[in-house]
């Protein structure tokens, strides 16, 4: 038997007098609670003071409430009853097998109110509906004006914690009050048996008092000081003895019976301030003498940690009565009067409550005015918008959900019914879990090392973002699966991709939620003709996997050829909102993840994402406020930094943002890894947002801030947190289009790249050539085709031509879009950032850099259907490789042209300034 169950055996319950969002994150206090150490959590505003003032545990939860313009205590009160709620959840399974015994959480009324009986009542009340948990006790200190409080909430229903009692006369009050309030329920044929109360009385505060003149006694040397230093660290034991007498005395008299009879419970005393305050005594003092049947002890982490070490049970509690009472009447005797002390200890300790709150208040109130900050000149707009999105009831029209939240389009509206399954993802995707292991450890255990996912945005990204963020991890003692992606028609790109891995030991994910996209069929064509080459049919089968929407047809073909495994995706969810259904979980799990984990982390967001979080407090409502107000004030560059360790998150987001928003001409344009200038190279289109892990951008976000630029800081604590992150974003974009009055889960502009697309294609199968059209500039090293644009004639080079073409590109409104039809690789990837950073410079325009065909499923939409405020170059090249697309009668490379002459048209048939820049001989970085 543990020491702790000991003292349970005895009639004590253990409670732990400490909270702190940590450890119901992290899992402590779950454990604590499953080992058996604790029974209960006592909270006060001490106790949440040194929680919020000396962590960074509430930053992230405290933002938006921060932005939405919350005052420091409605940000203060949502954080404790959000703790309390968890705790109290996490304790709820004790308190019901044990009928309501232990299992208690405790919060403690504003301590403003102790003199006040009536605001004391109601804020008890305001509490115990808010936390709305059956397990929750409220504190109301035991002061003269807390007595009725006290009578009035137990008459009320609720659970009252009383706190602060000192004194054996006020202990009685509140015995009696507690009575009373039960009695009053009895005479109104209300219930009793649920009421549950318990008397904290403070210990270790009297002696620290007592002990404090009886120091004088004995300085003094005179003739009571060796009977001053006997009666040292008794007063407090005496007293807690004394007290327990009366319980006995009062839940032992018929006046108790009565209600025992209609299942009225006693309200059991609570050792409290039991943590020893004075060195020279034992550290667990408070504990051990005070142990007896039907009492609780609410001990701090410290005392928990030596009472498991060494704390001795007994039952003490009646351990020289008389001795105790002859302590307490020789300290009178001395001039010690106890009156005097108790009334003393009262008034400090709700002072010291008082200041605690106050310091908290302070705190929690900086913390706001350092995220205001972060809004640079939206701050008013955000918190208006903040509001308008609770009185148009937003976020249960998101999950409702209901179409007229984004559009009025009859069919847009009929789709919408079928987008936003992705909001439960987090709950419902636990499902895929154990398949998700079963597959990889079946891989691992037939020796495959490698995966390679074939597909396009919405069901590539994520799965790359995860790759490049976690690597390769462990489970079963072996590294999961080396996953990388293809989602490029480029001929070195799918060489590359071809190369990675050994065909024998690599799983191909066939991932695609039409089952339909072009350039997935024509990977699959390519190596399902490959893997049947060199495994045979029935064996090439086992070495992929899909991942499509019911129905579809990727799912037949999977099911012909004999697919290891088709995974069904949940076709209530659109592509770019598919991270955490089955396109993502997949690839997390055959990575290695821990998918538990990384759902839970989701979960948390979702928690407070649903209707019934207030709006300021829901994560991605705010963002998508914010988000949503900066497009509309000019500030539609949503510019993504990140710590190196989420470097890959933005390739994510830019779909997700691009795809969602840009249309009918509007749209918010993501902007990811655009090296960081110092702040006088950005005009006021900007909105900075900054994944912030470690801090490294901490120097140059400020100089942002300084320099009036909103720049949004989200905390994250570790990689897992970016499931956090893509559920937060998914709501931000689905709220920030409903702002701007868009549809956010439609793509209106890719088809029609797409049918251009097919028509070349269509034309080449006929002619055997594609038609590039007429260039409009021919060189050294290249030719330029598109529109003709003043300052063309007199380029003598390309950099000239992209220096005259880029004239018509305006400081703060427009973009740059570099997009590359070719390899992406390291090295050309470094040389169109090189570009990229010089043509900022240069025009003073956010710039964008995407490699074809990827980008035409990510920003692709929002570069056609969004504002007219683009500028694109097209840089193609010709291959140097290339392969045959097996039955299409094409090779990858004509494809890849095909695309980016589709991509131009589109763009062209809007409109837009865009050229494409066929580079013959000329290297990327002679475009500057
Ligand atoms: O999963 P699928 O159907 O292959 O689609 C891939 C991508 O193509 C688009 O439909 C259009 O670009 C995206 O929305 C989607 O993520
Ligand atoms: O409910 C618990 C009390 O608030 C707590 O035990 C006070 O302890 P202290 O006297 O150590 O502050």
């Amino acid at each position: 038997m543990s020491r702790i169950d000991s003292l349970h055996a005895l009639g004590q319950s253990l409670w732990y007098d400490n909270i702190q969002r940590r450890l119901l994150e992290n899992g402590e206090l779950e454990k604590m609670i499953r080992d058996g150490d604790i029974r209960g959590v006592t909270s006060n505003p001490s106790i949440f003071n040194n929680a919020i003032a000396k962590s960074s545990d509430y930053d992230a939860a405290l933002k938006p409430m921060a932005w939405a313009g919350w005052k420091a205590e409605d940000i203060f009160w949502q954080l404790a009853v959000e703790d309390i709620q968890a705790a109290a959840d996490l304790f709820r399974p004790l308190y019901d097998s044990t009928h309501g015994g232990d299992g208690y959480v405790s919060l403690e009324v504003n301590p403003y109110l102790a003199n006040d009986t009536v605001n004391t009542v109601s804020e008890a009340r305001r509490l115990w509906a808010l936390v709305d948990r059956p397990n929750l006790m409220v504190k109301i200190p035991a002061t003269r004006a807390g007595i009725p409080a006290i009578q009035q909430a137990i008459a009320a229903g609720i659970n009252v914690n009383v706190t602060l009692i000192f004194s054996l006369q006020r202990y009685v009050e509140v015995m009696d009050a507690f009575l009373r309030g039960l009695e009053e329920r009895v005479a109104h044929g209300q219930s009793i048996d649920s009421i549950a109360s318990v008397a904290s009385f403070f210990v270790s505060r009297i002696d620290t008092k007592v002990d404090g003149r009886l120091e004088k006694v004995i300085q003094a040397e005179g003739t009571a000081a060796p009977q001053a230093a006997s009666l040292r660290g008794k007063a407090a034991i005496a007293s807690a003895r004394l007290a327990y007498a009366k319980f006995q005395e009062i839940f032992g008299s018929d006046r108790f019976v009565k209600l025992k009879a209609k299942g009225g419970r006693t309200q059991r005393p609570l050792w409290a301030s039991t943590s020893t305050k004075n060195p020279d005594y034992r550290d667990v003092i408070y504990v051990e003498e005070l142990i007896a049947p039907d009492t609780v002890n609410t001990v701090p982490p410290q005392t928990l940690v030596a009472f498991k070490d060494h704390g001795e049970s007994a039952v003490t509690i009646e351990k020289d009565l008389a001795g105790m009472r002859k302590a307490l009447a020789d300290l009178e005797a001395m001039g010690i009067h106890m009156e005097q002390v108790t009334d003393e200890l009262e008034e400090e300790g709700v002072k010291s409550f008082s200041d605690a709150f106050t310091g908290l208040l302070k705190t929690i109130d900086d913390r706001r005015t350092a995220c205001l900050a972060e809004l640079g000149d939206l701050q008013e707009k955000i918190a208006r918008r903040v509001k308008n999105l609770t009185d148009i009831d937003a976020a249960r029209r998101l999950w409702q959900p209901d179409p007229t939240l984004w559009t009025e389009d009859p069919a847009e509206q009929k789709e919408i019914l079928q987008r936003v399954g992705w909001l439960r993802a987090p709950e419902k995707s636990r499902a895929l879990i154990s398949q998700a292991k079963r597959i990889l450890a079946d891989c691992q255990q037939e020796g495959y090392t490698h995966a390679l996912l074939l597909g396009m945005g919405g069901s590539s990204l994520a799965p790359e973002v995860l790759r490049l963020t976690f690597g390769v991890q462990s489970a079963n003692d072996k590294p999961g699966l080396d996953l990388a992606i293809l989602d490029s028609t480029d001929p070195a790109q799918v060489r590359t991709a071809a190369q990675r891995a050994p065909l024998a030991r690599t799983l191909f994910i066939v991932s695609s939620k039409s089952g339909s996209t072009s350039e997935t069929q024509s990977h699959l064509a390519f190596f399902w003709k490959r893997a049947v080459h060199s495994l045979g049919k029935v064996k090439a089968g086992e070495h992929f996997v899909a991942i499509t929407d019911p129905g579809s047809m990727l799912e037949k073909q999977a099911r012909e050829r004999s697919f290891r495994e088709v995974v069904l995706a949940d076709p209530n969810v659109g592509g770019r909102y598919s991270a955490l259904i089955a396109f993502g979980i997949l690839p997390a799990g055959l990575l290695g993840l821990d998918l538990d984990l990384w759902l839970a982390r989701a979960g948390r967001v979702m928690s407070v994402s649903t209707p019934a979080t207030p709006a300021g407090r829901n994560p991605g409502l705010v963002l998508g406020a914010i988000l949503g107000e900066a497009a509309l004030a000019g500030r539609d560059k949503l510019t993504i930094l990140t710590d190196p360790e989420f470097s890959a998150f933005g390739s994510w987001l830019e779909q997700l943002v691009a795809e969602s928003s840009g249309k009918q001409g509007k749209g918010i344009i993501p902007v990811d890894q655009e090296t960081l200038l110092p702040p006088r190279n950005y005009s006021k289109d900007r909105l900075f947002v900054y994944i912030r892990l470690t801090g490294s951008l901490d120097e140059q976000v400020k100089k942002l801030h300084a320099a009036g630029h909103p720049a949004l800081v989200l905390p994250v604590k570790d990689t897992y947190d970016l499931s956090a992150e893509f559920y937060r974003w998914e709501v931000a974009i689905a709220i920030a289009c409903a702002v701007l009055g868009v549809d956010a889960f439609n793509q209106p502009d890719v088809q029609d790249n797409k049918t251009r697309t097919q028509q070349k294609i269509a034309a080449f199968q006929k002619s055997g050539k594609l038609d590039e059209g007429e260039a409009i500039w021919e060189g050294e090293g290249g030719r330029v085709y598109g529109q003709e644009f003043p300052g063309l004639n007199g380029a003598k080079t390309i950099a000239d031509v992209v220096e005259a073409f880029l004239q018509q590109a305006k400081a703060g409104v427009d973009y740059v879009a570099l997009n590359a039809y070719l390899p992406r690789n390291p090295r050309t990837a470094s040389k169109l950032q090189k570009v990229r950073s010089v043509l900022l410079v240069r025009t003073g325009c956010a710039t964008t850099l995407g490699f074809g065909p990827r980008f035409l499923h990510s920003t692709g939409q929002l570069h056609k259907g969004g504002g007219d405020n683009g500028v694109f170059i097209q840089i193609t090249r010709d291959p140097t490789v290339d392969f045959e697309i097996p039955e299409q009668g094409i090779r990858f490379a004509t494809l890849e042209r095909a695309q980016a002459l589709g991509d131009l048209e589109a763009l062209r048939s809007r409109g837009r300034r865009a050229i494409r820049i066929h580079l013959t001989s000329a290297d990327i970085l002679d475009l500057i």
